[in-house]
């Protein structure tokens, strides 16, 4: 049976960290499945591991489609969930949902989109048309040229303030997941105390509902300096299969992220 939102929503209320890796292909997706992995997010990540750009701004939205249908044919138990690539839904509403329809017929079960307050409206016209959506918030590697480089984000209690409000936002239009990247590990604590929704953590401390890390991370093969927040798992083990298992037990046992690992 697969993972539900619902099953991930209950997760969460019972205090059962969700385990989530991003995954763009199907021998990959069944040997996370068999991990226990809870939740594959075909991330747009892939621009820059798979395809060796340095930012996530050139992944095409057929890009998103072929790798969403690798990830669905390699995995029957996991929740799917695909990003939106840039470009691809910061027109409006209905732009959003032409492109996040051809994600979910690829066999996603949600789609991810960045942004906060200013994104709340095109949130909600995709869940009102039965379309499940995961906010990201944070560090959002597609305004990178706008951040000024891959910083973290929310620090200040301006920043901070503009951090809860657009998640609220986004809970409110209808969000039923959100990623929090590179903040604070304080900041978010407080975020998934005020929310209802699941928190995705990535850099943003243990206290989240679940974390998520880029496979390739987890498996030390990104070339060039790793982001604070990733983790080798592959170090002192004898399996890519190991690894993950040690990396889902970290999760569920509130090991990872250590303070190593937060800002
Ligand atoms: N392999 C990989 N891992 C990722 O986590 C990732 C990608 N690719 N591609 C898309 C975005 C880009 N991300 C990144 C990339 C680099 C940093 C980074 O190096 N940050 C520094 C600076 C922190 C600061 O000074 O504010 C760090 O030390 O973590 C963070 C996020 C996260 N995502
Ligand atoms: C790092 C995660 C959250 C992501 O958006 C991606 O892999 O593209
Ligand atoms: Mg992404």
């Amino acid at each position: 049976m697969r993972v539900t939102l619902s099953n991930l929503q209950k997760m969460a209320g019972s205090g059962e960290k969700i385990a989530v890796l991003t995954c763009y292909d199907a021998s990959f997706a069944t040997l996370l499945e068999n991990a226990g992995v809870d939740v594959l997010l075909v991330g747009d990540s892939l621009g820059m591991v798979v395809q060796g750009e340095e930012t996530t701004l050139p992944v095409s939205m057929d890009d998103m489609v072929y790798h969403t249908r690798c990830v669905g044919h390699g995995a029957k138990k996991p929740f799917v969930v695909a990003d939106m690539p840039f470009g691809s839904y910061q027109q409006g509403p209905a732009q959003a949902m032409r492109n996040a329809a051809k994600l979910m017929a690829a066999g996603a079960q949600m789609v991810k989109l960045e942004g906060g307050a200013a994104m709340a409206k095109t949130v909600a016209f995709l869940v009102e048309r039965g379309i499940p959506v995961c906010g990201h918030v944070g560090l959002t590697p597609q305004s990178v040229h706008q951040l000024g480089g891959y910083k973290v984000q929310g620090k200040g209690d301006a920043a901070a303030q503009k951090v809860i409000e657009d998640a609220l936002a986004l809970q409110q239009a209808g969000a039923g997941l959100l990623v929090l990247e590179a903040i604070p590990a304080a900041l978010a604590q407080q975020v998934t105390q005020q929310l209802t929704i699941p928190t995705i953590g990535i850099g943003a401390g243990p206290d989240c509902a679940g974390q998520v890390l880029v496979l390739y991370d987890l498996l030390g093969i990104y070339p060039g300096k790793p982001p604070r927040f990733a983790k080798n798992f592959l170090a002192g083990t004898d399996s890519i299969q190991e690894a993950v298992k040690n990396y889902v037990r970290a999760v569920k046992d509130g090991l990872f992220p250590a303070s190593e690992h937060c800002f």
